[in-house]
């Protein structure tokens, strides 16, 4: 039972250690960081809906995570082929893609969410 909880408590190290390594070597990743806590910020100026939250909350969770597989592919592709490949540049490109659509997403919620407390706030 003891190495039952040791295992998860190393395996939740092992994913902090993951979360860790990409904030501080992925300059994207410190953007999306500070993007995340300017929208927190925000949320409490404006004082959001917990509707509003969940969606805000889920829009930072999948650019955040979107950036760590991407992050983990481009590893996984530079060490697979270092040398160029049009294959190796396909899978860094859709990888990309995915941030970029996650990235685009969060912002058209946030937009949604944000524009209507900001006009009210403009007119007041
Ligand atoms: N081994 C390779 N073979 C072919 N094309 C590559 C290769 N490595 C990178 N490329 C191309 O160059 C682009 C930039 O590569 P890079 O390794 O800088 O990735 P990146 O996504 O820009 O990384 P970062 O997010 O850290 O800036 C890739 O999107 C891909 O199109």
């Amino acid at each position: 039972m003891d190495s039952y909880f040791k295992k998860r408590y190393n395996s939740f190290r092992f994913a902090f250690k993951g979360i860790n390594s990409a904030v501080r070597s992925e300059p994207h990743m410190k953007l999306h960081v500070l993007s995340a806590l300017g929208v927190i910020i925000a949320g409490f100026v404006f004082d959001v809906t917990k509707t509003e939250w969940c969606l805000l909350a889920g829009s930072i969770g999948l650019v955040i995570t979107a950036e760590i597989f991407n992050t983990a592919i481009e590893t996984l592709t530079n060490l697979v082929s270092p040398q160029h490949n049009p294959l190796a540049g396909k899978t860094k490109d859709l990888a990309a893609g995915a941030v970029l659509v996650a990235a685009i997403t969060a912002a058209i919620i946030g937009l949604v969410i944000f524009l209507p407390y900001v006009i009210a706030y403009l007119q007041s």
